[in-house]
């Protein structure tokens, strides 16, 4: 299993998440982002574009869509917390987001 992120290495790998909009939640279980998209169409293409990197990490969001925007969040539910692969896949939602 992957282990949780924890001290320094934690913060060192938040930051640049932060500074990029991303949250914790208030147990530090998990990581939020509010994307907000131009209408539903491109809101549901960034959805998809994650979906595929999802399944081929086998690490999953949880998410919820409301019109142009998806509200995420991101932990290691096996894990009970926040690992490299929370990190790397919100990583990834920004560079998809960027995209659109
Ligand atoms: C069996 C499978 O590897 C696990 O259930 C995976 C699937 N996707 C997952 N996604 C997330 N976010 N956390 C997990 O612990 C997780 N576990």
């Amino acid at each position: 299993m992957t282990e949780l992120l924890k001290g320094t290495a934690r913060d060192k790998a938040l930051a640049p998440l932060v500074a990029q909009g991303w949250t914790e939640n208030s147990h530090g279980t998990a990581i939020e982002k509010r994307f907000v998209f131009r209408n539903f169409v491109e809101a549901f293409a960034f959805m998809t574009r994650v979906a595929l990197l999802a399944e081929k990490r086998d690490h999953h969001p949880d998410w919820r869509n409301v019109y142009r925007t998806v509200e995420v969040t991101l932990s290691t539910h096996d894990a009970g917390g926040l690992t490299v692969k929370d990190i790397e896949l919100a990583q990834k939602m920004n560079e998809a987001a960027a995209y659109v």
